[in-house]
């Protein structure tokens, strides 16, 4: 083990390197130390998550500008931040994992070798929290002790940053306990990156949302740690959610035989009184926290949810797959979110709650696409102009977002932060298409399913720089959020799967809600209206524990579809014609997308596992049969 005694004595000042060489001893006190020499804050605060220490900041936030109070009357205890205009997305090109082995990272990271990285790092935190209060955040993902949780540190000069950990993680005196007493933890350090001191010492004055034009967002797999830079967004910059639950946890999952997953989790009830617990991965922005929240239209059944974005996964000793939901809050797209489409989630957002980037009334309340059918008259937009219905632009930034604690959603369930987590029943993955991929299809079996999980594929949404609408590869909706190879990843959920009782692994499926028709209208209701799919997920589980002995389904080349009269479309009122097309499996299409994901496949070289080639072989073979 590294100590103090250890560190270069060379340099002059505290560099990233020592800072690194620290967090290896797991002092955490000495490590804020050296964060601190390295950025050079004015001071430095230690949370406890109380609400006293909440309070303090807010009204620090209220006084600088950052958070605008909204009419207690109407949303009480919630706030509006702006953010600057160039700081509302995460920032994949800027996003990195810095393994030692760039094969490691895989060919869909972007990669920097360590040190080269560590030394590039070191250039902007050096002094980069000259003048501002630095946070020290100590935060459990999962419940504090469980089994299944992890322990953190996020040091940060944004109080927008430590309000919004406290809401989506665990932060407590008793986590810093538990890392002063030894327990592993990882170190997060983030930077917005405007110092308001300079070198020579001269002041300048702050901005409501501090940031840099200059952003990394940095992993380093193998020290575990964590280094974010110039960015205050939530995806850049609450460290505790994709940077360490996706990224730094995939890898320890890796080495540790479990999953860390870009998955919603939710308890689904039947009209018979059984209980289901469903897993989906999505891709950001296509329907996650929707379905999480889901109210079933059929009548007698129930959802409720768990988690509405990520997902810890570990085989249990009783043989199925347990998953927890590592995180205690929402962070969920605002534009889309209404009464008629997700009502649990307008409940929700009722009191307590941090809007950044949406619009505001002149009543001091918020206003987003999609909350209301009509626009009202008069609002300031997301930037802070004033805003017209005619002017034709978007009042809500299309990445506009909610940040709430998960205990307010009414659809939580009993029991959702079990620290042993629940026991999975099926697995879901989906993605934003508006042709070719059918609404709903089950694998035939865990290889079948991890090819599905591997070959999602979706339009891009403003969830990320880049351009919204564009088809790519997103599999296991984790594209963005793996932190090593991403193939290596389908090797591993073929091992995982081999760990489970093959009586109680989880059926997959794979599902779109957002198929189009020649005009270019959704053929799908979705939402409240996903609980048709959900029941037929629910009946082909009974079927196969044999609780059920009617036929529910038809092979096709890509899975097994719903049989005629086995999905409920009762009292829908569908298009002529819909049904059949959100089913169709057009042979010639599905070959061109067989080619796509052979290209994709080559890009990660003899990585693919054999079983996974062998499944796009089998497809291959099937389409041609079905010509
Ligand atoms: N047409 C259609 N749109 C949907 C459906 N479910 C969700 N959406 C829309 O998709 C957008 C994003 O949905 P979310 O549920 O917030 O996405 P998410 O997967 O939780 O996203 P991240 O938080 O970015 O990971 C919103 O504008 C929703 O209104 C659906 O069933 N049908
Ligand atoms: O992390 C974020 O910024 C929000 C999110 O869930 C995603 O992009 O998938
Ligand atoms: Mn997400």
């Amino acid at each position: 083990m590294t100590t103090l005694a250890d560190r270069p004595t060379t340099a002059a000042r505290t560099t990233l390197a020592d800072v690194t060489h620290i967090a290896a001893t797991g002092d955490v006190h000495a490590w804020v130390e050296a964060v601190a020499a390295l950025t050079e804050p004015a001071d430095v605060v230690w949370c406890d998550g109380s609400d006293e220490q909440r309070r303090a900041l807010v009204a620090r936030m209220v006084d600088a500008g950052t958070l605008l109070p909204l009419d207690p009357a109407l949303r009480p205890g919630s706030y509006l931040a702006r953010s600057d205009p160039a700081d509302v997305a995460r920032v994949e090109a800027r996003t990195f994992i810095c393994s030692r082995d760039r094969a490691d990272a895989g060919p869909t990271n972007n990669w920097v070798e360590p040190d080269a990285m560590r030394r590039e790092l070191d250039t902007v935190f050096a002094g980069s929290m000259r003048g501002r209060t630095m946070y020290v955040v100590p935060f459990s993902m999962g419940p504090v002790g469980g089994p299944l949780s992890q322990l953190g540190v996020e040091v940060t000069d944004s109080p927008y940053v430590v309000v919004s950990m406290g809401v989506m993680t665990r932060v407590s005196r008793v986590v810093l306990d538990l890392v002063e007493s030894g327990a592993p933890w990882v170190p997060a350090v983030h930077s917005v990156g405007a110092p308001l001191v300079d070198a020579a010492g001269e002041r300048r004055p702050d901005v409501a949302w501090p940031c840099n034009e200059t952003k990394y967002v940095s992993h380093f797999p193998e020290t575990r740690e964590i280094w974010s830079f110039g960015s205050g967004y939530g995806g850049n910059a609450l460290l505790g959610k994709k940077c360490f639950a996706l990224r730094i946890a995939s890898v320890m999952g890796r080495d540790e035989g479990w999953l860390a997953e870009h998955m919603l989790l939710i308890r689904v009830t039947s009209p018979q009184g059984r209980r289901y617990h469903l897993a989906a991965a999505f891709p950001s922005a296509c329907g996650k926290t929707n379905l999480a929240m889901l109210q079933p239209t059929l009548p007698g059944w129930r959802v409720e949810t768990i988690g509405d974005d990520i997902a810890w996964l570990r085989p249990g000793p009783d043989g199925t797959l347990r998953a927890i939901n590592p995180e205690a809050g929402f962070f969920g797209v605002a534009p889309g979110t209404g009464v008629t489409t997700n009502p649990a989630a307008i409940a929700t957002l009722a009191r307590d709650t941090i809007f950044t980037n949406v619009a505001l009334t002149p009543e001091g309340d918020v206003w987003w696409e999609g909350l209301t059918p009509e626009p009202p008259a008069h609002l300031t937009d997301w930037t802070g102009l004033p805003w017209t219905p005619a002017d034709g632009r978007p009042a809500a930034h299309p990445n506009s977002r909610f940040t709430v604690a998960a205990a307010q959603c009414p659809t939580i369930a009993d029991g959702w932060d079990d620290p042993e987590g629940v026991p999975l029943d099926a697995i879901v993955f989906g993605g934003r298409r508006a042709t070719n991929v059918p609404l709903v299809a089950q694998a035939q079996g865990w290889e079948h399913g991890v090819f599905m999980g591997a070959t999602i594929s979706s339009e891009r949404t403003a969830a990320a720089e880049g351009l919204v609408g564009e088809l790519r590869r997103d599999p296991f909706a984790m594209l963005p959020f793996c932190g090593y190879d991403m193939a290596d990843h389908w090797a591993h959920w073929l091992r995982v799967g081999a760990a489970l009782d093959p009586d109680k692994r989880p059926l997959v499926f794979g599902v779109n809600w957002f198929r189009k028709d020649d005009e270019g209208r959704f053929l799908w209701p979705g939402f409240g209206e996903n609980a048709r799919v959900l029941a037929w997920m629910v009946d082909q589980l009974d079927r196969a524990r044999g609780l059920r002995t009617d036929a529910g389904a038809v092979v096709s080349p890509v899975g097994l579809l719903p049989a005629a009269g086995a999905l409920d479309v009762d009292g829908l009122d569908l298009p002529e014609g819909a049904l059949e097309q959100l089913l169709d499996v057009d042979p010639d299409s599905w070959l061109r997308e067989a080619d796509l994901t052979e290209e994709f496949f080559a890009t990660f070289g003899d990585r693919v596992p054999a079983a996974l080639r062998a499944r796009l072989a089998h497809l291959r073979e099937a389409l041609e049969r079905s010509r």
